[in-house]
């Protein structure tokens, strides 16, 4: 099977007025569609430049990602931009919701880019909010849902045009202890109900323990955490 995504031999060097800064070092990746993966790793170590990669914001200084098979390097910009509005989705600590759309436009405004109906559209984005537990605030609007609730309708608009790619930057951050379990569950079940390649950076290490793998960024280095044990043990955010 084609993994969703493969990164091979990748780094990132950023130039500073102190000197070249590698921020990812020699990065092997490959993550299947149908599979959560959790990257933890300390500040600075490299998570924002790896998602930013996957996500077609960030150019990798040498080595290849390959995006469903599709080698991204030789992807103009416009190409990229393309890509990433079909086939990645992006879920955000801040939940980033417009105010003054309900759920269900929210969820939808992804479908933009398909040109399909609003009514078909909107039927697509009742569906995909049923999906994460939704389905009785179709029509509410952000500042009338609970933290979680919102990160759902998040989420739901990150899924809505059924990416391959499915990357979330600290998605628990902004919600209590439950509410992080639940959404953590709700991204792992979604991937494996046939759903996309998902990437979970995180500080939680709890909350990465419901992932398939997870892995460390240590100096732009990424390195498998085998003793899941342990890291279940450790607190949260230690
Ligand atoms: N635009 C940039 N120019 C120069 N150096 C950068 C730039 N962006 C990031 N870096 C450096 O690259 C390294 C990795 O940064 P990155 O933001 O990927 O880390 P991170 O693990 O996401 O950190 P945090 O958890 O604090 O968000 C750090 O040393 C950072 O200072």
């Amino acid at each position: 099977m084609t993994a969703a995504v493969t990164l091979e031999g990748v780094c990132r060097t950023y130039e500073s007025p102190a000197g070249p800064v590698d921020a990812l070092s020699e990065v092997n990746l490959s993550v299947a569609a149908g599979e959560i993966v959790a990257i933890i790793g300390p500040s600075g170590s490299g998570k924002s430049t790896l998602l930013n990669t996957l996500g077609l914001l960030d150019r990798p200084t040498s080595g290849r990602y390959l995006l469903g098979g599709q080698d991204t390097a030789r992807l103009s910009e416009a190409e990229r931009t393309r890509v990433r509005a079909h086939r990645i989705g992006f879920v955000f600590q801040a939940f980033h919701l417009i105010g003054h759309k309900t759920a269900v436009a929210n969820v939808a405004l992804p479908l933009l880019y398909n040109r399909g109906p609003r009514r078909e559209r909107h039927r697509i984005a009742r569906e995909t909010l049923h999906r994460v537990g939704l389905g009785h605030r179709l029509h509410a609007v952000p500042r009338t849902l609970s933290g979680g609730e919102k990160q759902r309708v998040a989420i739901a608009r990150a899924i809505v045009h059924r990416p391959l790619l499915l990357l979330c930057d600290e998605p628990t951050g902004n919600l209590d202890t439950e509410m992080s379990g639940t959404v953590m569950a709700m991204l792992a079940d979604l991937a494996h109900d046939g759903g996309p390649a998902v990437v979970v950076v995180t500080h939680d290490l709890a909350i990465a323990g419901a992932a398939d793998r997870v892995l460390r960024v240590r100096d732009g280095r990424l390195g498998e955490v085998t003793d899941r044990q342990a890291l279940a043990e450790r607190p949260p955010h230690g």
